[in-house]
């Protein structure tokens, strides 16, 4: 087996020569493009192994190009860090490894080896290994395959990681999954959701502090970028993380560095950086909400979960894995019919998995058999999940929008200020009114920060206490 080598640099390319031709390769080096295209042309390569700046340009740019004619030949990438962000764009185009210089020459060969063999990194073994690993990602549908394929792209390197996708659709199983199975699954796996942490303390949360830094604070406190030491920090629901601590994640980011709050020195921090948002971050940026320089710095590798709706063919594995882990966890065990699985497949799940998963555990402590068929099942979904929405539901909304407008349709201010304040008022009070008047668990329930909340409930002249009283 050949593999075609594309480096001009001479030391490297002997030492990576050598280590290649341990591993069992012979290996034909060039220098250029140019000498690469044409060694192509004659010649078949198990595997191409190529440098990024080259004498004759960039080699990246032409690597699309190469795949397409060689889609079966594994291309791995050597480059240095400041071509990043290239590599990935290439990398989306087919199917690359990507190794960041300097590296370790070994498992360079080692990698080369799997790529040819039958590929240890194909999407198969990421959803065996995660199982293995007791971090279960089920799914063989194309658009999972497409996910496997980009978390194995992941994990021999530190890029950072953006994971996009509605809510409940598996980003934490995801970013978990990337820490288990990659490089540093020896180290800590920090999770932190900025969107739940009061936008005053998230610094203090994210950075620490040192004691003595603000009223409360009796002792230094690490922050979660210490605590990931040498790990993983997941930063869910990016998306709602306010401006100011946006800046100061940016400058971490960029310097590898963190200053704790009322701290004076620098401190260095090693963690990898895998964020996750249910929100579009584009319009966010448009209207000023989020930073445009943060988001090209943690999109560095997107991966798009797909929603439920989009991988209908994966809900009876699904469903079926969560009844077995439902029956590990003391419920009574129980089996789903193909026509029940069926019938599983057709619901819409706006919650996604997490909906799914929900319904699943209830349908195993309230089904009366032990096998679940659709007639059985019939009935539970009719009684555990609101009726799909009839033509015409919408109208007591749209009447008494029409109305609202006709009535009330304000002299000054925009409408749709007006009208989304008018919205919010009677939201905000029926929510007070289930929670009793419970701020944290009606910022929860809302999907919004608690401070958000509190200041709304001030400008509305919402009283919680009120809502305490009564309930
Ligand atoms: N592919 C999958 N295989 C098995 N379980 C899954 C899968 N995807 C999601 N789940 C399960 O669904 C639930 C929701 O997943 P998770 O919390 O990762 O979603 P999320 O996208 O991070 O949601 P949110 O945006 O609301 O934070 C979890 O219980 C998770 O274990």
């Amino acid at each position: 087996m050949t593999v075609l080598l594309v480096e001009d640099d001479a030391s490297i390319a002997i030492v990576i020569t050598a280590a290649l031709e341990a591993e069992g390769f012979e290996v034909v080096h060039c220098e250029t493009i140019g000498a690469r295209d044409n060694l192509l042309a004659e010649h078949r390569f198990s595997a191409l192994v190529t440098d990024v700046m080259l004498p004759d340009g960039d080699g990246i740019e032409t690597l699309g190009a190469v795949h397409e004619r060689f889609p079966a030949m594994p291309i791995i990438i050597l480059s240095a860090q400041n071509t990043l962000d290239t590599a990935v764009r290439a990398s989306d185009t087919g199917a690359f490894e990507y190794f960041p210089k300097p590296f370790d020459i070994d498992e360079l060969a080692r990698t080369v080896r799997q790529a040819v063999g039958a590929g240890a990194a194909s999407p198969e073994s990421v959803e065996d290994a995660a199982i293995g690993e007791g971090l279960p990602l089920v799914g063989r549908s194309a658009a999972m395959q497409t996910v496997y394929r980009m978390i194995t792209r992941v994990l021999r390197n530190d890029l950072t990681v953006l994971i996009l996708g509605e809510s409940g659709t598996g980003k934490e199983l995801v970013a978990e999954a990337i820490h288990q199975l990659g490089g540093r699954r020896d180290g800590p796996f920090v999770a932190v959701n900025t969107a739940a942490i009061p936008a005053e303390l998230i610094e203090s949360e994210l950075f620490g502090h040192e004691k003595g830094a603000f009223t409360g604070a009796v002792a230094r406190h690490l922050g979660k970028f210490e605590q990931a030491e040498g790990g993983t920090l997941f930063l869910d629901e990016i998306g709602d993380m306010p401006m100011q601590a946006q800046t100061r994640l940016l400058r971490a980011l960029q310097s590898g560095s963190i200053r704790r709050v009322g701290g004076r020195e620098e401190v260095k921090v090693d963690a990898r950086i895998v964020a996750a948002t249910n929100k579009d971050l584009e319009p966010l940026i448009a209207a000023g909400q989020f930073r445009e320089d943060l988001y090209y710095r943690l999109n560095v590798v997107p991966i798009t979960l797909p929603a439920l709706r989009e991988r209908t063919d994966d809900i009876p594995a699904l469903a079926r894995h969560f009844l077995k882990a439902a029956a590990t966890e003391g419920l009574p065990r129980r089996q789903l019919s193909g026509d029940a699985a069926d019938l599983l497949s057709r619901q819409s799940w706006r919650g996604n998995v997490r909906e799914l998963r929900n319904f699943v555990y209830r349908l195993a402590l309230l089904a009366r058999e032990d096998t679940i068929d659709a007639a059985n099942l019939k009935p539970l979904l009719d009684q555990m999940r609101p009726a799909p929405a009839e033509p015409g539901e919408g109208d007591a909304i749209d009447t008494a929008v029409s109305r609202w407008l006709a009535e009330v349709r304000p002299v000054s201010g925009t409408v749709y200020d007006a009208a989304l304040a008018a919205f919010e008022r009677p939201l905000f009070a029926e929510i007070l009114r289930e929670t009793g008047g419970n701020q944290v668990r009606a910022a929860q329930q809302l999907g919004i920060n608690r401070n958000t909340l509190r200041k709304r409930l001030g400008e509305l002249a919402l009283d919680p206490e009120e809502f305490a009283r009564r309930g």
